[in-house]
């Protein structure tokens, strides 16, 4: 579990989180769903302590983390992709498994392959589709075998294809881990989510889920930030 409390961050006079409480739960996916600009980045990075708030605590799993231990306990997917291009598949994943202390073995790597259909390991980045980009990406974040996934908008401008072999892995690792996921995409939010939480101001995405009658948290109202 991962409990978010009293949190608030500001920049300048923009104030995104005021008192703010949250919480995700353990071998569940949830999707954050908001407008541009709602904050859902912004969250992520506090969880993954790249960002600091004004004041708040986070906790994981019911304790206080360092930096480092946030570190490694999460595998932090962002919105860009960090590869190296000129570099092959798998060079890019020895690289990054050498950054880290306890890695996942080969064989589970050969597995994660395969349910996300990417065979052309030996090919460099620079050659590849947009969406085995992403799947390498998504790759790199499980090499340090975390037990907290934290993907910002992993599918984004990839063909349906790509972004179903991406759902197939994901939904075999929510049974073991706590996975948090931000997407604009609906049929996303239907294969994916166990939970669904609102952050937005927008009606829109109210209106929207209820009219899917798809349970939902409504995040920022709940916590006074909204009318
Ligand atoms: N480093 C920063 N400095 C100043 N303002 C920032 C910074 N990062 C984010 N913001 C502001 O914080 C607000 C929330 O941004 P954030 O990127 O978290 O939204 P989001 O919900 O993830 O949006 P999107 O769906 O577009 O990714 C926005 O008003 C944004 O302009």
């Amino acid at each position: 579990m991962i409990e978010v409390e009293k949190l608030n961050k500001q920049y300048k006079e923009n104030v995104i989180f005021n008192n703010f409480n949250i919480k995700f739960k353990d071998k569940s996916l949830t999707v954050l769903l908001g407008e541009n600009g709602a904050g859902k980045s912004t969250l992520l990075r506090m969880i993954t302590a790249l960002e600091k708030p004004n004041s708040g605590k986070i906790y994981y799993f019911g304790k206080i983390l360092t930096k480092r231990q946030v570190r490694e306990e999460i595998g932090y997917i962002p919105q860009e992709i960090a590869l190296f291009e000129h570099m092959t598949v798998n060079e890019n994943i020895n690289f990054f498994k050498a950054l880290y202390k306890k890695t996942i073995p080969t064989k589970l790597i050969d597995s994660y392959c395969e349910k996300l259909n990417l065979s052309e390991r030996t090919s460099k980045v620079s050659s590849l589709s947009g969406g085995t980009k992403r799947k390498v990406n998504l790759l790199i974040g499980l090499l340090g075998d975390p037990s907290i996934l934290i993907l910002d908008e992993p599918t984004v401008g990839i063909d349906l294809k790509s972004r179903y072999d991406i759902h197939q892995l994901l939904n075999a690792l929510k049974e073991t881990r706590l996975i948090i996921l931000t997407t604009h995409h609906l049929d996303e939010v239907e294969s994916l989510a166990d939970e669904i939480k609102l952050i937005g101001s927008d009606p829109f995405y109210r209106n929207i889920l209820e009219e899917k009658g798809w349970s939902f948290e409504d995040s920022l109202r709940n916590n006074g930030n909204l009318d």
